[in-house]
């Protein structure tokens, strides 16, 4: 083994472990991370027992809580769910296709603008097994999923983790704070109280 060594994760658990590894360090290499995340073959198998859904929205189910130094969750997206359009309060974001696809839509941050229309930079499709790494310096995003047959999964990670973010009205710009919740832990339903304030999001 020498050091130039590339890993590819066999499965998810194999991921969550090279990634406990990267994350020992407190300096982050952005580009590792996504290409590390991107060479994991999404297998069902692996992921099927987070992968829970809602009626009527996005839901966010933790996998993994990453020594404290990330968290590591599954969104399950039903047909034409979508979020609102939010920040990632300072941290790394990463996202990860396991399933399905998903439209990622970047806007400016609204700041010290009068107050409209927010302005969109740029949109893409996000295919299976694809990484797309998003901070809050690059901008703010919605993320949707445009199909009307398909269901999408997507693994996100976070670094730091976080438990509030922003989101922000389309046409104004105006912003509010949200606090994030999981739908499940660890493969558990969440009990009922603590889901409560993301019915706001
Ligand atoms: N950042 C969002 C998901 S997404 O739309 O990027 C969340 O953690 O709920
Ligand atoms: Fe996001």
């Amino acid at each position: 083994m020498d050091q130039t060594e590339v890993l590819v994760p066999n499965s998810l658990d194999e991921l969550i472990a090279i990634l406990h590894k990267i994350f020992e360090s407190d300096c982050i290499n952005v580009e590792e991370v996504q290409q590390i995340m991107e060479s994991y073959e999404s297998n069902p198998q692996d992921w099927n027992k987070f992968a829970k859904f809602d009626q009527y929205r996005y839901t966010r189910n933790l996998v993994d809580e990453g020594n404290g130094k990330f968290n590591l969750m599954i969104l399950c997206w039903g047909e034409g769910h979508g979020s609102s359009i939010h920040d990632h309060t300072d941290s790394h974001c990463f996202m990860k296709l396991l399933g399905g696809q998903l439209k990622e839509t970047l806007f400016e941050w609204p700041d010290g603008k009068p107050q409209g229309e927010m302005v969109q930079k740029s949109q893409r499709v996000l295919m299976e097994n694809k990484v797309a790494y998003i901070n809050d310096s690059i901008g703010l995003h919605r993320v949707e999923n445009g199909s009307h047959t398909e269901t999408a999964v997507s693994l996100h990670l976070y670094s730091p983790p976080f438990q509030t973010c922003q989101t922000f009205d389309q046409r104004t710009g105006h912003k509010n704070s949200v606090k994030m919740t999981f739908w499940s832990k660890f493969g558990e339903r969440t009990p009922f109280e603590s889901t409560v304030s993301q019915e706001n999001n």
